[in-house]
């Protein structure tokens, strides 16, 4: 059995950043993570890169020879990887044991989990190969300071739940950027009727009754429901891990050790 988690979520949201966190973290407690790269147009890494979809495909190649802008040029780099799942993920999947847990670091581009299937084949094939996998989304905590932008947040964490099938922990990512932490717990967990009172004095009244829709359906898929993260805080890390082990079962195998002093940092809150 491998682990994995598959880290989403929009542009800029600091997915790579929060891979590199959590690469140091584990460096530091003694633990094995592996980091890989899916972002064909990423080019500065701050962990070593176990996997690279560079070394498959080159999105500077691919634009120029398929005449494609950035994002189309992105979409055939991963449409590429899904036809190379048997063989060049295959051989570079060979380079793990069994009990071993990889990262994988995505791109932003939203299509890649709302209507292309890519992520969806990747992960099935991760499946196949006995991986568990857990969808890792992160949101920008800045969205939590308009109730517009945090349910369209949710609403795209929703798509990528809906398209995955995975099991799936939503993070609210850059902590440390926010001034006042006074009132986060009315956007980690809030009260569906806040968020509608919240919307509906937000826009016209003519969305009245689309917004209580909306806020039904994010809150019964169980959406609105965010982790915090501050990675200037091992302990928020820690926390943030395990959490995402208990979705991914990780540590439940006898023969899966996790070091002892990993016990210092014990359950206790976000840790922010
Ligand atoms: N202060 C602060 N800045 C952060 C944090 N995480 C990311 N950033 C910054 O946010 C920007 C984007 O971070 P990335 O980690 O590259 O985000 P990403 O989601 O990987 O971006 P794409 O791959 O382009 O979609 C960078 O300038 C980071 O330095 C954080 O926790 N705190
Ligand atoms: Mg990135």
């Amino acid at each position: 059995m491998g682990y994995a988690q598959l880290v989403i979520g929009p542009a800029g949201s600091g997915k790579s950043t929060y891979c590199s966190s959590l690469y140091e973290h584990c460096e530091t407690i003694g633990r094995t993570m592996h980091v890989v790269n899916l972002d064909p147009a990423a080019e500065i890494f701050n962990y070593p890169v176990a996997m690279d979809i560079r070394e498959l495909v080159s999105l500077e190649d691919v634009m120029e020879e398929l005449k494609l802008g950035p994002n189309g040029g992105l979409m055939y780099c991963m449409e590429y990887l899904e036809d190379s799942l048997h063989d060049w993920v295959d051989e570079e999947l060979e380079n793990y044991r069994d009990d071993d847990y990889l990262i994988f670091d995505c791109p932003g581009q939203i299509e890649l989990f709302t209507h292309v299937p890519v992520l969806k084949n990747f992960v099935e094939h991760l499946k196949q190969k006995n991986f568990n996998v857990c969808v890792v989304y992160l949101l920008d905590s800045q969205f939590i300071t308009d109730v517009t932008k945090f349910i369209s947040g949710c609403m795209s964490s929703l798509a990528a739940m809906i398209q995955l099938e995975l099991p799936h922990v939503n993070i609210l990512s850059k902590m440390d950027l926010l001034q006042d932490k006074s009132n986060i717990d009315d956007y980690l967990n809030p009260e569906p009727r806040t968020l509608l009172a919240e919307l509906n004095q937000r826009m016209g009244p003519q969305y009245a009754k689309l917004n209580k829709a909306l806020i039904e359906m994010v809150g019964e898929y169980g959406m609105v429901n965010f982790i915090p993260i501050n990675l200037r805080k091992e302990k928020s890390i820690q926390y943030v891990l395990s959490q995402i082990d208990v979705c991914i079962q990780f540590g439940e195998d006898a023969d899966v050790k996790i070091k002892d002093d990993d016990e210092d940092f014990g359950d206790d809150g976000p840790g922010l």
